[in-house]
C-alpha cells in the first residue's frame, strides 16, 4: 500500500477516494478515519462577525450599525452570534461600546447572544450588561498570549478559572477559546500537544465547548488533521469547534476537514 495511508489522512475529500478505491472503505473504517456518515448530520454555526470581524476594523463602526447587523443576523437562522467583547477600550477601541451594542440589540428567542471576557473585570461589566453567555480566551502560543491579553498562559489559566467558577454560580454557560492552533504570528509553529494541553485545561475547568483558533489562518488540511487527532486524544470531540480565520483561502478546506474527523 506504499504510503496510501499518509496521503489519505492528507486529503480533502475521502468521499472521492473511496469512489476511486472502493477497496479503501473498509481500511479507512478500521483505522476510524471514517465512519459511515462523510459528515455529521448537524453542523452549529457560531457567527462572530460583529465581534472578531468589527474588532479589526480601522474605522470603528458606529454602534448603531453593530446593533443592526446583529439583529439582522438574528432573523436569518443562526441559534449563536458573538455580540461583542468586554476588554479594555485602550487594548482595542473598537469593542468600547460593548454595553451598548449588547442592551441595544432586539434578543431573539433561542438566539444566544455570549461575549469575550478576559478577566473578572470583563465579566462583572459583561454580566452587569445582560450577557448571559460569555467566552473567555486563551492561546496555544506564550507569546501571542502576553501580546494579547497581557500575561502568560498559566496566568491566563487563573484568570479563566476565576471567571468559569463565578459564571458556574451564577449558571451561566462558559465557552473557552484557543487561539494559534495552528501557527502563531510570533512564534510560527505550535505543537498540536501544547494545543491539547489548555483545551483540557479549557475542558476540565468547566468550558461547556473549546473552539480551537487558526488565528492567522495558516493552517491546512493536513495540520488541522494532525492538530485535531492530537486535541480529540483528550477532549471528546463533540466539545470541540473549529475557528477557521481565511487569511490565505483555506477555512474552508479546514473546517471541511474538521466536520470529516467528526464524523469519524
Ligand atoms: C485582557 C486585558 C483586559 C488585560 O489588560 P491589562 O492591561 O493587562 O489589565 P490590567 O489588569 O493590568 O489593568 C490595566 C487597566 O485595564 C483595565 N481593565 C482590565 N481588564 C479590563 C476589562 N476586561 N475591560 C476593560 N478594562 C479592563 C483595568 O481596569 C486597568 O485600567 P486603568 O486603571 O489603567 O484605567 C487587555 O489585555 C485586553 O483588553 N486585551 C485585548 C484582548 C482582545 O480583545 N484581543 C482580541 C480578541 S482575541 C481574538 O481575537 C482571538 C479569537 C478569540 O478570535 C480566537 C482566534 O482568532 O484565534
Amino acid at each position: 500500500m506504499g504510503n496510501v495511508p499518509t496521503t489519505v489522512k492528507h486529503c480533502l475529500s475521502y468521499k472521492q477516494i473511496i469512489e476511486d478505491y472502493p477497496w479503501l472503505r473498509s481500511w479507512l473504517q478500521e483505522e476510524k478515519i471514517i465512519s459511515d456518515h462523510d459528515y455529521p448530520e448537524f453542523v452549529k454555526i457560531v457567527e462572530v462577525g460583529p465581534r472578531d470581524g468589527l474588532q479589526n476594523e480601522k474605522e470603528i463602526v458606529p454602534t448603531r450599525v453593530k446593533i443592526q447587523l446583529i439583529d439582522m443576523l438574528s432573523t436569518t437562522g443562526l441559534s449563536v452570534i458573538e455580540a461583542t467583547s468586554f476588554v479594555s477600550s485602550k487594548w482595542v477601541p473598537q469593542m468600547a461600546d460593548h454595553t451598548d451594542v449588547l442592551q441595544g440589540i432586539q434578543r431573539v428567542p433561542h438566539v444566544r447572544y455570549p461575549v469575550l471576557t478576559p478577566n473578572m473585570k470583563g465579566f462583572q461589566d459583561a454580566v452587569a450588561a445582560g450577557a448571559t453567555e460569555v467566552a473567555v480566551f486563551g492561546s496555544a502560543s506564550e507569546t501571542f498570549s502576553r501580546k494579547n491579553i497581557n500575561c502568560s498562559i498559566a496566568e491566563s489559566m487563573l484568570r479563566f478559572e476565576e471567571v468559569i467558577r463565578t459564571a458556574r454560580d451564577r449558571q451561566i454557560p462558559v465557552r473557552g477559546y484557543v487561539s494559534c492552533a495552528l501557527g502563531c504570528p510570533h512564534e510560527r509553529h505550535v505543537e498540536p500537544s501544547k494545543v491539547a494541553e489548555v483545551a483540557k485545561k479549557l475542558y476540565e475547568m468547566g468550558c461547556y465547548e473549546i473552539s480551537l483558533g487558526d488565528t492567522i489562518g495558516v493552517g491546512t488540511p493536513g495540520s488541522m488533521f494532525k492538530m485535531l487527532q492530537t486535541v480529540m486524544k483528550d477532549v471528546p470531540v463533540n466539545a470541540l469547534a473549529v475557528h477557521c480565520h481565511d487569511t490565505y483561502g483555506q477555512a474552508l478546506p479546514n473546517i471541511l476537514t474538521a466536520l470529516q474527523l467528526q464524523s469519524c
